[in-house]
């Protein structure tokens, strides 16, 4: 049995005008997880959405939704899309809003409230969105697209606007979705969180999707609070450790495989690990290698 794709794009187009903004796509993505769609400002990710989720028509190409073309609307109850704000009525509440899509999807009421208090906007639900932050909004734009539980998100910066704790709820919830199998494609600017949430990035270069497996490319930081700092950042370098300094805390670059060694070899010498924490990075490098250096 063949099997179905998640997200299938064959040979899709996009012009306004003379610029030619999506130039012959073709994609798949046949295993659930979070996908991260990057590239500088005007570069076409609105438009490659938008286009997916038929929001305005490719001029040319097929794209198929969970195996369905996404001209079948009946698709859309398993396939979400979060949009900017611009989608939302200001003269409705966050309830009104959440009213009206679960009536379309069929879903009962209670879903409104359980959704609400998943994003953390159970304060303002009653609220009009005339009179919400950027931040708000957002909220509501993610308890509109997940309230449903999609097979498949689109998520077009769904990190815009919010705050440092927002922003790590959204990056819960993300993950959250993704162990429940939903498939993520999200675009955003903010590489350090792409960092925390995925290894699979598509570059979005002259029209073109480069699809990028950060793995091999990305580099694991454990940062550490030692008991003894100085006898801790001696041992390190003795021992060959690429490290850094940072924030009262010894950053070690290191792959995950050495991480034990390293940790005993601290232990051995009498010196206290009072915290460790990891870090993933590398998309940023990845990033100024295919489009340059960020201004
Ligand atoms: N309706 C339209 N008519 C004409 N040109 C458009 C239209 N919509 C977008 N464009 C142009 O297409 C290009 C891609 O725009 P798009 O909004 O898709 O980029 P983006 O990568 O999402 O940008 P950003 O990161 O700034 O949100 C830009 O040059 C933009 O000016």
């Amino acid at each position: 049995m063949t099997k179905i794709a998640i997200l299938e794009l064959q040979h899709v187009n996009k012009k306004y005008k003379t610029a030619q903004v999506i130039d012959d796509v073709s994609l798949v993505i046949d295993e659930p997880g979070i996908w991260a769609l990057v590239g500088p400002n005007g570069v076409g990710k609105t438009t490659l959405l938008n286009g997916i989720c038929n929001i305005i028509p490719f001029n040319s190409g097929k794209v198929e939704l969970l195996g369905q073309p996404n001209d079948n609307y009946t698709v859309f109850k398993h396939v979400s899309f979060l949009q900017d704000n611009t989608v939302l009525f200001h003269y409705l509440s966050g309830y009104d809003h959440l009213k009206y899509v679960c009536d379309v999807h069929g879903l009962p009421k209670k879903r409104i409230k359980e959704v609400a208090a998943y994003v953390g906007m159970t304060g303002y639900l009653e609220k009009k969105v005339g009179d919400y932050s950027l931040g708000m909004k957002q909220h509501l734009l993610l308890a509109i697209s997940i309230v449903n539980q999609p097979k498949l998100l689109f998520m077009d910066e769904p990190l815009t606007g919010l705050d440092p704790s927002s922003a790590i709820l959204v990056r819960k919830i993300l993950l959250d979705l993704e162990k429940q199998g939903t498939t993520i494609i999200l675009s955003s600017h903010n590489l350090a969180e792409i960092d925390r949430v995925t290894n699979q990035i598509l570059f979005l270069k002259n029209g073109k999707i480069i699809e990028v497996d950060r793995e091999n490319h990305m580099e694991t930081h454990y940062i550490f609070k030692l008991s003894d700092k100085l006898s801790g950042k001696q041992l390190l370098m003795a021992s060959g450790y690429s490290i850094q300094e940072e924030n009262g805390a010894i950053k070690v670059t290191i792959n995950e495989s050495g991480i034990d060694k390293c940790i005993k070899s601290i232990q051995d010498n009498g010196i206290s690990i009072l915290d460790i924490q990891k870090e993933v990075t590398g998309s940023e490098k990845l990033y100024e290698e295919t489009f340059g250096k960020r201004e």
